[in-house]
């Protein structure tokens, strides 16, 4: 099967992005991980289908699969290169969409400044709804909010002394793990990563976040995703930190979040709304080019 795809990037988190708004082209997961993969195939961290809308009351479809083959429900910097493409080729004249994702409506807007903004919605709580399971466990207050301790494997410790890591736990329509560190660069990104993102605590997994506050308005931040490994940048991660920190205490309610390929603004706008206050995420979106791939037929494995 030939295919048509736009390759993308929103501050380094890269996309295939396939028009699928005249029809499913039916890809298996063998397929998808084919096309994110960096040495057979395109290489993407996630492969965004363009879909047309399910119902009135919205624009457009989305559907996102990480590189691992699964389907995910939601992704920040996959739907502001969603409004980039669904623009540059007059798909829809209007600067503002309604997109339908597995997490719910965002509403993304296409700003003067080149760069595009996303309504996220609002963040979830609510452990099953995560889901996190914390049976047996118990919190510990920091700040206005809470963290949840989970021992830490002899052979992960940095030192004998750690013998257990705080995690503040969200979703953003897909489910995020944040601990605060020190450093950034310093974080064992690689190794606490695949350990939390598979930890049985959390029965769809995980993305994880490290997080480093440099201020009440500046932050920088490493993602290790469910699906993917690290990624120069994640969306919904970024919002997730900026949420957590914000009740925590540590940030106001605008944040620019540093990840490795670029800055993302992030505002969760609490003291007016309550906890119920749609996340915007804002940040740079691409296109680096367009192809066309021979994809042979993968049939999935039963
Ligand atoms: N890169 C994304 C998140 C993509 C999905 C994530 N890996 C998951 O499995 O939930 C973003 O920008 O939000």
């Amino acid at each position: 099967m030939r295919i048509p795809f736009t390759k993308m990037q929103g501050a380094g988190n890269d996309f295939v992005v396939l028009d699928e708004t005249r029809g499913r082209l039916g890809l298996t997961p063998a397929q998808y991980r084919l096309l994110a993969d960096r040495h057979f195939g395109v290489g993407a961290d996630q492969i965004l289908s363009v879909r047309a809308a399910p119902h009135a009351g919205v624009d457009f479809a989305y559907a996102i699969h990480n590189a691992d083959g699964g389907e995910v429900e939601n992704c920040g910097n996959g739907a502001r290169c969603f409004a980039r493409y669904v623009h540059e080729r007059g798909l829809s004249p209007r600067p503002t969409l309604r997109v339908q994702a597995a997490a719910g409506v965002l509403e993304l807007r296409l700003g003067s400044d080149g760069r595009v903004g996303v309504d996220m919605g609002a963040p979830v709580f609510e452990l099953e709804r995560i889901p996190f399971d914390a049976a047996g466990l118990q919190p510990r207050a920091q700040g206005g909010w809470q963290v949840w301790p989970l021992a830490l494997p002899a052979d992960l410790s940095p030192t004998p002394q750690q013998e257990q890591v705080e995690l503040s736990v969200l979703s953003m329509g897909n489910p995020h793990a944040l601990l605060r560190v020190a450093s950034v660069a310093e974080a064992p990104v690689a190794q606490w990563g695949p350990w939390l993102e598979n930890h049985p605590r959390f029965p769809r997994r995980v993305n994880v976040g490290f997080l480093q506050v440099l201020g009440r308005q500046q932050a920088r931040l490493r993602v290790y995703e469910r699906g993917v490994g690290e990624t120069l940048a994640c969306g919904t991660g970024a919002c997730a930190a900026v949420v957590a920190g914000i009740r925590h205490g540590w940030f106001d309610e605008a944040v620019e979040v540093e990840l490795p390929g670029g800055t993302l603004r992030i505002e969760w706008p609490l003291s007016r709304h309550g906890l119920a206050a749609s996340v915007q995420l804002i940040g740079p979106a691409e296109t680096v080019y367009e192809g066309v791939i021979d994809l042979p037929d993968l049939p999935e494995r039963p």
